[in-house]
């Protein structure tokens, strides 16, 4: 489809790019096959890939501890496993979880956005948007398994999925909470929240930097089912099993009817989101906001 095509350029031209730089700062291959079945599992440092049911279903297990920050490393190794899978005609869906315990993703990583460079903040947000576009537009059938955590950019992550299933533990929170930051939404995250549970309660949430835990996400619509912890994975195959009886191509003309509109809305500006972040994110207030978090979390230890 059109949209496919459309999306696949940019994409490349990110991971060559970034596979190049990072590749080289690694020091060292990036991928591995493992296992018997060596051409479908596949592991980068941050992102194990496992073929699940029938081989038809991929989990992703994202792996950059302690708390999967979405770091442009991670995010890097992350657009190319679902780059793979997505060229891969023999996956359907793909299930993302954590290997981390009792977090699914901290959010975006802090460290790329304090105290780095015009020209770094331009390049970390190009892969953030790219991270969006990919998930939200993605043809397969997407389930966050989200088994801890979930603020900000871990929660954008996970809204991007066509189905979300939390665990039901006290440190599975789950929302958008920039302004607890200091920081601002942009508007596309802000938009797929508001598609997901509404105008009135996204307002409130965005405001109030809400993390919702599971009986108040359920409730809200920002999740769809809430399980206990050792029945996430095998809640999140049954309900992709339901997903996967429906004919590929009437339910990803639906998704792509659902959500284009949303996604061409940063695709046609996406420019000038960048320039937006970069000027956003430089200012001394912002700076000293970012700071002053990081700060917290680090006394938070003790
Ligand atoms: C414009 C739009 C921008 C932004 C969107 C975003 O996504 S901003 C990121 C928002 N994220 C958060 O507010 C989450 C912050 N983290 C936490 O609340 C806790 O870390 C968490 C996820 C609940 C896990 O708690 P836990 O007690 O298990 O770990 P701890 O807090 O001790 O953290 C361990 C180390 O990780 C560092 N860290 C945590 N979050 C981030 C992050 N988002 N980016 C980078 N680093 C992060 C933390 O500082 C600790 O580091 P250490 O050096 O070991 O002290």
């Amino acid at each position: 489809m059109a949209l496919a095509v459309r999306m696949r350029v940019p994409c490349r031209a990110l991971l060559c790019a970034g596979a190049q730089l990072r590749g080289a700062a690694l020091g060292r291959p990036e991928w591995a096959a493992g296992g018997g079945d060596g051409a479908r599992r596949f592991a980068s440092l941050r992102v194990l890939v496992e073929p699940g049911a029938e081989g038809r279903v991929a989990v992703m297990k994202l792996k950059n501890p302690p708390v999967n920050s979405l770091s442009l490393d991670f995010l890097t190794e992350f657009l190319i496993s679902l780059e793979k899978l997505e060229n891969d005609k023999a996956f359907r869906g793909v299930v993302i979880t954590s290997d981390c315990p009792n977090v699914f993703s901290a959010g975006l990583d802090l460290r790329e956005m304090y105290g780095r460079n015009p020209g770094h903040y331009a390049e970390y947000w190009k892969a953030v948007q790219e991270l969006w576009l990919r998930l939200y537009l993605s043809n397969l059938v997407l389930v966050a398994a989200i088994n801890g955590s979930c603020p900000a950019g871990g929660c954008l992550m996970a809204l991007t999925s066509d189905v979300r299933i939390l665990s039901d533990s006290p440190k599975s929170v789950i929302g958008l909470n920039e302004t607890l930051l200091g920081i601002v939404a942009p508007f596309w995250f802000k938009d797929t929240l508001v598609n997901t549970i509404g105008h009135r309660a996204s307002e409130r949430a965005l405001q109030l930097g809400l993390l919702f835990p599971p009986a108040e996400a359920l409730q809200v619509g920002l999740v769809d089912h809430v399980v206990p912890e050792d029945q996430v994975q095998s809640m999140a195959l049954s309900v992709m099993a339901h997903w996967l009886a429906i004919p590929d191509h009437a339910r990803q003309l639906t998704k792509a009817m659902m959500r284009k509109a949303t996604a061409d809305r940063l695709i046609k500006q996406r420019e000038a989101d960048i320039q937006n972040f970069v000027s956003f994110i430089s200012r001394d207030s912002i700076q000293k906001s970012l700071q002053i978090y990081l700060e917290k979390l680090k006394q938070k230890k003790g």
